[in-house]
């Protein structure tokens, strides 16, 4: 046979079968019964599940295949486990886990955590669908990239260290307050120790609403909502459902939000009046007004910002993210370091000789931004509470755009990008002995403290968290006056060093505390 007859003999086969093919598909199609489609189409899609997972895993660690069909790890991601996240850190550099079809990549290095967190133009930090709901669409949180960098140079004036020391006095009304609170609360139960992680949450709550709303929020509407707030935590855990149903965790979540808001709302019109009648600041709401109204008669680049009128509404969101951003890491920092500060008599000592020396043995002297920067020793405790137990261990962010985040590995679009810090604090090239807890490792000149690119605590790159000075001070105020003031004790259970996660990271045993009154002067502890 020639070629062209062979051509001709091929085509006229592929005719007659084309031909034979559709009918028979037909028939067969029409014998199938919807079980049978049914059955096809999961088959498809149980498939594709699987190969999407490989294209997208590429080289990086990750389960060989998805264990669990479609929802992968689901169950697991609801109830978080410390040692689960340690040992997808340790699994590799890289790593992905896929749950429905949200692909999820871990960064674990700090150099690959850097990368990420200073990426604007291929990562945005990624929100849970219903933050938007609860946060409201218009938070200044959700802007990015330029809009974002232009408002957040708007707010940072908030939080200078010079703006800070305009808070220090009511901050410091608080913490008497609540010293003589806990007293009372462990006088009702003898003594004992009891679960003290609800009472750190308020106090740390009271804390933040004073800086933010001075005396323009009540002492009632502070309790209810920092009794009410860990509704907001538990509504934008990272898996949660996406649509706000009646008397879900996001419904109440919502509400409690919506409270607060309506709250700050006000708080803010009385702030505006305070300014403009000529008062002083004394909280961020004053501070933000003040800022306003020195703008009107200037021109430089930082007062255009203040050009035009903040309203109420933007003001109360704006001050409920940064309730939302400090709560929970925050409360974290907190119960860690009045556990590890009652666990180490001695470092506890060292603090009160420093809060006693730097007060010049005057008791009268009121708390200073001056007075905070010379607690040197007492900024180390903090600074490595927050190195050993990082309140926040991972950031998670959404690629933008294809991500080439090492030589061999670009992240896709869509997929969850998540920098840890956890590992990078404990990097035991920086920081000798990491699971150690050891002030001195601070003082000026020493590894741990020239090694800034290991400092992750806070993050890094345009959405650094703008509180982290405000945490420094407030921390250093806080457990000053606490080890001057309180003999306070721990009950050590096998869990208490062990972490929970919950959003942030809590001793498992939700810290057993109780606190005596105690003479500064003489260290008599009474009744
Ligand atoms: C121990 C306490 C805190 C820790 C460990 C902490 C940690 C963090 C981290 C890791 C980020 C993400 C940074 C990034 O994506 O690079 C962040 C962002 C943020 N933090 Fe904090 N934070 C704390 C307290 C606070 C407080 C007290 C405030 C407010 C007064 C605050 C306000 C914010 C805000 C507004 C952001 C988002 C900034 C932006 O998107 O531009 N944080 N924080």
């Amino acid at each position: 046979m020639s070629h062209p007859d062979m051509a001709m003999a091929i085509n006229n086969n592929l005719n007659n079968m084309t031909s034979i093919d559709s009918s028979s598909l037909l028939v067969s199609i029409q014998s199938l019964s919807y079980w049978k489609i049914f059955v096809t189409l999961i088959s498809v899609l149980l498939v594709w599940d699987q190969i999407s997972y490989q294209i997208k895993k590429g080289s990086i660690a990750g389960p060989a295949f998805k264990f669990y069909p479609i929802i992968g790890p689901f169950l697991e991601s609801l109830d978080p486990k410390f040692e689960e996240y340690k040992a997808k850190w340790d699994s590799g550099e890289l790593s992905c886990v896929s749950i429905f079809h949200k692909f999820v990549v871990i960064a674990s290095t700090r150099d690959l955590a850097r990368k990420i967190l200073q990426a604007p133009k291929f990562v945005k930090p990624c929100v849970v669908d219903v933050a938007v709901k609860i946060l409201r669409p218009s938070n200044w949180v959700f802007l990015d990239g330029k809009a974002h960098v232009d408002y957040r140079k708007s707010l940072n004036g908030l939080f200078t260290k010079t703006a800070l020391a305009q808070y220090l006095p009511s901050q410091e009304e608080v913490i008497d307050k609540y010293m003589e609170k806990f007293v009372e609360y462990s006088k009702k139960n003898n003594y004992e120790p009891q679960v003290f992680f609800h009472e750190m949450r308020e106090i740390l709550c009271a804390l933040s609403l004073q800086s933010f709303c001075g005396d323009y929020i009540t002492e009632d509407q502070i309790r209810k909502i920092a009794d009410d707030y860990y509704l907001v935590t538990a509504a934008l855990e990272l898996v949660n459902f996406p649509i706000i149903l009646p008397y879900t965790k996001t419904w109440y979540g919502k509400r409690t939000a919506d409270a607060a808001m309506k709250i700050f709302e006000s708080c803010a019109q009385r702030a505006k009046d305070h300014i403009a009648a000529g008062g002083k600041p004394i909280c961020v709401m004053d501070a933000w007004c003040k800022l306003m109204h020195d703008a009107k008669d200037r021109n430089d680049s930082e007062s255009r910002l203040f050009h035009r009128e903040f309203s109420n509404k933007e003001i109360s969101e704006a001050v409920f993210t940064f309730l939302f951003a400090s709560q929970d890491a925050s409360s974290s920092l907190a119960c860690w370091l009045f556990q590890i500060v009652a666990d180490r008599p001695d470092i506890l000592q060292k603090i009160r000789e420093e809060q006693m020396a730097v007060r010049n043995n005057d008791l009268n002297t009121p708390l200073t931004i001056e007075l905070i920067e010379k607690m040197t020793y007492t900024n180390m405790v903090i600074k490595e509470t927050l190195r050993y137990r990082p309140p926040v261990l991972m950031v998670p962010y959404v690629v933008k755009q294809k991500f080439p985040v090492s030589p061999n590995y670009t992240a896709p679009k869509g997929a969850m990008l998540i920098p840890t810090l956890y590992p990078a604090l404990h990097d035991p090239e920086v920081y000798e002995n990491p699971d150690d807890f050891i002030p001195e490792r601070w003082v000026e000149g020493s590894k741990a403290s020239e090694a800034k690119k290991n400092w992750l605590v806070f993050g890094c790159g345009p959405h650094v968290c703008l509180g982290q000075t405000y945490v420094l001070i407030t921390f250093a105020a806080l457990i000053g006056k606490f080890a001057l003031y309180t003999d306070f004790k721990h009950k050590v259970t096998p869990l208490s060093e062990k972490i929970k996660v919950f959003a942030t990271i809590f001793p498992k045993d939700d810290l057993w505390m109780s606190f005596k009154r105690r003479d500064p002067i003489t260290g008599e502890v009474t009744e």
